[in-house]
């Protein structure tokens, strides 16, 4: 099984790149990899983006899809309107699943998509996209929309099921709930997953671990809710056994499912 992340490289390791191919090992998928900027980042920050050209990218992204039986794609941060078209206009010939993570401010404030790049996303790659994963922030962004509760989560989410994507998990990672809730929906179904909220400081790329780990599952065969339930348990899994690195926000733990064999309980509901 073979995957593919298109997204930034996470110099200290816990987020981007680093953290969509650390997930697809653990998950016993071969990560291969489109760049599209460098970070200088670690656990207190993202003090410098370096990106790579549209060009290149596109290369990268030919390179990779000539030559290896991809079985399911992910986006993380594209930074610009520029890269987006030129990754757009070659995944518009494929048919493999996409898994877009509408990735735009890091965890710290800092831009890792620029303003103008948002209608590209939406224009170019919502279209294209099996499973779109925006936490609130972001749903607020696609939609032009306020979310304060269940109910504005929900008309998000049919919005951006309008704009093309089949599948929307909105994350609840940024809301004041007790629990961490995500709200999925498709076309033809609707559910809620929950675990309880970690307290806890160890949340850098917790966005970027969970599509990676549904993009994992995807390439594995599992059915469409199948993976997003199992991502949830290898998130939940990943903030539940910080490595207590760094001396900011720490990564999350991509051991921690096979190092707890898997187990953990996420409670589904029909929404
Ligand atoms: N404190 C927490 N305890 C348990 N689960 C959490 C916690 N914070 C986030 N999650 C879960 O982690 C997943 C990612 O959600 P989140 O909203 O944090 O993504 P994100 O903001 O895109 O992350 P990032 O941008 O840092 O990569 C979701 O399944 C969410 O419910
Ligand atoms: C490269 C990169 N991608 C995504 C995120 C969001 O967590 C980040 N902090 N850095």
């Amino acid at each position: 099984m073979i995957s593919l992340t298109i997204a930034g490289s996470d110099s200290g390791g816990g987020a981007g790149i680093q953290a969509d191919i650390k997930t697809f090992q653990e998950l016993g998928v071969f990560g291969t990899t489109v760049i599209t900027a460098l970070t200088d980042q670690n656990t207190k920050g993202v003090h410098g983006v370096f990106k790579v050209t549209p060009q290149f990218v596109q290369q990268q992204l030919s390179s990779v899809l000539e030559d290896f039986s991809i079985k399911s794609i992910k986006t993380g941060m594209l930074y610009s309107a520029e890269i987006i078209e030129a990754a757009a206009a070659v995944l518009r010939e494929q048919k493999i699943p996409l898994v877009l993570d509408p990735v735009m401010i890091a965890k710290g404030g800092e831009k890792l998509l620029q303003n103008s790049a948002v209608e590209a996303l939406i224009e170019q790659l919502l279209p294209l996209t099996t499973i779109c994963t925006p936490n609130i922030p972001e749903a607020e962004v696609l939609t032009g929309m306020s979310i304060k509760d269940s109910k504005d989560m929900e008309r998000a989410a049919r919005s951006i099921l309008q704009m093309g994507s089949d599948w929307v998990v909105i994350k609840g990672g940024h809301t004041g709930e007790k629990d961490a809730v995500d709200r999925v929906y498709g076309h033809d179904a609707a559910f809620t997953m929950t675990t309880p909220r970690k307290k806890t400081d160890h949340t850098h790329g917790t966005g970027c671990t969970f599509s990676a780990a549904i993009t994992a599952n995807i390439a594995k065969g599992y059915t469409i809710p199948e993976a997003i339930i199992e991502a949830k348990k290898f998130v939940h899994l990943a903030i539940s056994y910080p490595l207590f690195i760094g001396s900011g926000k720490g990564p999350t733990n991509h051991f921690a499912f096979n190092q707890q064999k898997g187990v953990c309980e996420v409670v589904v509901n029909e929404a």
